[in-house]
Formats: C-alpha cells, sequence, structure tokens
C-alpha cells in the first residue's frame, strides 16, 4: 500500500460474467470470514463503501442473440457504475480494495483506475489470462475476456467503459500464476509481448525470483501498480469454492509469499480479489483464505 492514507472496501456482488452463478456471495462471505477484524488488528485506517448498485440494464438492444457475449448488457451497466465507484475512491485519496464478484468486474475497476493513473500497471495472478475476445471464446463468458477488453481489444462497448481506451498497456502487465490458456489467448500473449510467468517458470525459478521480475516490469515507468488476484490462481485443494477450479495451483505458501513481496514493494496502488463463489459450498475455507491473502498483501507479519 502506498501513498494512501486508508484503505476503502467496496464489495461487488456480480456473477453473470461467469458461466456458473454464485460469485455475486463473494463480498459477503469475505467480509463473514473477519476481513474488518483483520483490518482492525493491522491498525489500518479503513472504510466500507458497503456493495455496489446498479441500474438494471435496458431491454437487450441487440437483434441476435449474444451467444459470444453473455449478459453483456448487466456487464456493461455494472462497469460503468464500478467505474465511478472506484474513481471515486481514488479521488478520496483513498485505497481501493475491490471485492467480486466474477472477474469480469476488472473492466469497471481498472476504468475507474485509468481515469486517474495514465499509466497504470497491472499484476493478474490468475489460472486463467482472461484475453479471450468474441473472437476467440470458447464459452462466451465475459470474465474470460476482462484483461483483453481493458487492454483494448475485443468488443468497443467492452473496451470504452468509461468513455475511453485502452486503460492499459501490455509492456505494463504481467500475467502470473498461468496454467490455463486458450489457443486465442497464447496468440494474443505473444503478439502483445505481455510478460507471462506460467506454473512452470514459478517451479523452476520460485516465487521470489518470479515476483522480483513482476514487480520490475509492472512498476517501472508506471504511476501506478493494480493487483487483480483470481482466488483460482490456487490450488484447489486450498480454494475449493470457485467457478473454474484447476490442480496445479499456487500453493498456500507461494500464494502469501507473492503478497508479501507485493506488500514488501510497496508499488501497489489498489487491488481486487475476484472469484470466491461460497455458493460452491464446501464451507468458509475458501472466503477465510481471501482474508488472510489480504492480510498478506497490507503487510501482516510473523514476528
Ligand atoms: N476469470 C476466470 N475465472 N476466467 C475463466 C476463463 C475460462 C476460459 N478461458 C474462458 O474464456 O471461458
Ligand atoms: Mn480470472
Ligand atoms: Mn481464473
Amino acid at each position: 500500500m502506498t501513498r494512501a492514507n486508508s484503505i476503502t472496501l467496496l464489495g461487488v456482488p456480480f456473477d453473470l460474467g461467469a458461466g456458473r452463478r454464485g460469485a455475486c456471495g463473494g463480498p459477503e462471505a469475505i467480509m463473514q470470514a473477519g476481513l474488518p477484524e483483520k483490518l482492525q488488528r493491522l491498525g489500518i485506517p479503513w472504510n466500507d463503501a458497503g456493495l455496489l448498485t446498479w441500474p438494471e440494464p435496458q431491454l437487450e438492444q441487440d437483434a441476435l442473440p449474444l451467444t459470444a457475449l453473455k449478459h453483456l448488457h448487466d456487464v456493461l451497466a455494472l462497469n460503468e457504475a464500478l467505474h465511478a465507484g472506484v474513481s471515486r475512491i481514488v479521488q478520496q485519496g483513498s485505497f481501493p480494495l475491490v471485492l467480486g464478484g466474477d472477474h469480469s468486474i476488472a473492466i469497471g475497476t481498472l476504468a475507474g483506475l485509468a481515469s486517474h493513473y495514465s499509466r497504470l500497471g497491472v499484476i493478474w495472478i490468475d489460472t486463467h489470462s482472461d484475453l479471450n475476445t468474441p473472437d476467440t471464446t470458447p464459452s462466451g463468458n465475459i470474465h474470460g475476456m476482462a484483461l483483453a477488453a481493458s487492454l483494448g481489444q475485443g468488443d468497443e462497448r467492452l473496451t470504452r467503459i468509461g468513455g475511453f481506451g485502452p486503460k492499459i498497456r501490455p509492456e505494463h502487465t504481467v500475467l502470473l500464476g498461468v496454467r490455463d490458456l486458450d489457443p486465442g489467448e497464447k496468440t494474443c500473449i505473444k503478439a502483445q509481448g505481455i510478460t507471462c510467468f506460467t506454473m512452470h517458470d514459478i517451479d523452476r525459478r520460485g516465487m521470489s525470483s518470479v515476483m522480483e521480475e513482476a514487480v520490475q516490469v509492472a512498476g517501472k515507468g508506471t504511476d501506478g501498480v493494480h493487483l487483480s488476484f483470481d482466488i483460482d490462481s490456487l490450488d484447489p485443494a486450498e480454494a475449493p469454492d470457485t467457478g473454474t477450479p484447476l490442480k496445479g495451483g499456487l500453493s498456500y505458501r507461494e500464494a502469501h509469499l507473492a503478497l508479501e513481496l507485493l506488500h514488501e514493494s510497496g508499488i501497489v496502488t489498489s487491488a481486487e480479489l475476484v472469484e470466491v463463489n461460497p455458493s460452491l459450498d464446501t464451507g468458509q475455507k475458501t472466503a477465510q483464505l481471501a482474508v488472510e491473502l489480504i492480510g498478506s498483501l497490507l503487510g501482516e507479519q510473523i514476528l
């Protein structure tokens, strides 16, 4: 956490960007799992902006069913409202901590941030790269397109949330923890020159070395750095309650180390944690993990 004098929590109870319902319960589950008490114990001044609300979208204007962009109009309405909400928090000089919701909400978060930061770095910790477009998506689920849209790729309605775009540049974008890419996403990473640390890289080099480089790439020549953390980056043994789990993920210790190193770097100016889906009902394990991980990001230490 840098520059800001406080943290502002903003819950985004939205799940229509994902293929499975239920991530809308994420913000409340994370609060109930003890986030307020955690912030209290850390002695960090914080405010609660509550749960975001947004207007019902107008009736679907598109003549054809939007199979490649499921629930587009809901995603647009939500992200316009989130753009305004996040922008307000930055304007107040506070650190936005956005609790999702599925990962499609990153489009609005990044729009709100980019209206203040003209050279925003992004560290995207995820199993997936969320770099699909309507042409490459295998599912039509917009959470799989959130990073692409923020980089200016795909449907113009998504790339121009907040009335401008792109929000971020590939040279300041880092993917970390990746282990599941669709063919179009691989092409995009190579063509755009996005820095991508796969699970293979983390296995070979260790989290510490990889994160050091991630901080360099996202921090150099930027005026702010956003952390977008998809809980499905962790191994399902640690984070079972998420819509698209995949074995072979970050261990508990690797995830904590990543966030501790980010705290140490002092470059992070905003964060979001997404894809906690308490409806998948294996108890509160995943929400509790989310609270612990936020603790590490905010400077919790053993000694
Ligand atoms: N944010 C996520 N969990 N994204 C999952 C995306 C999965 C797949 N790549 C898709 O486009 O549908
Ligand atoms: Mn994601
Ligand atoms: Mn993911």
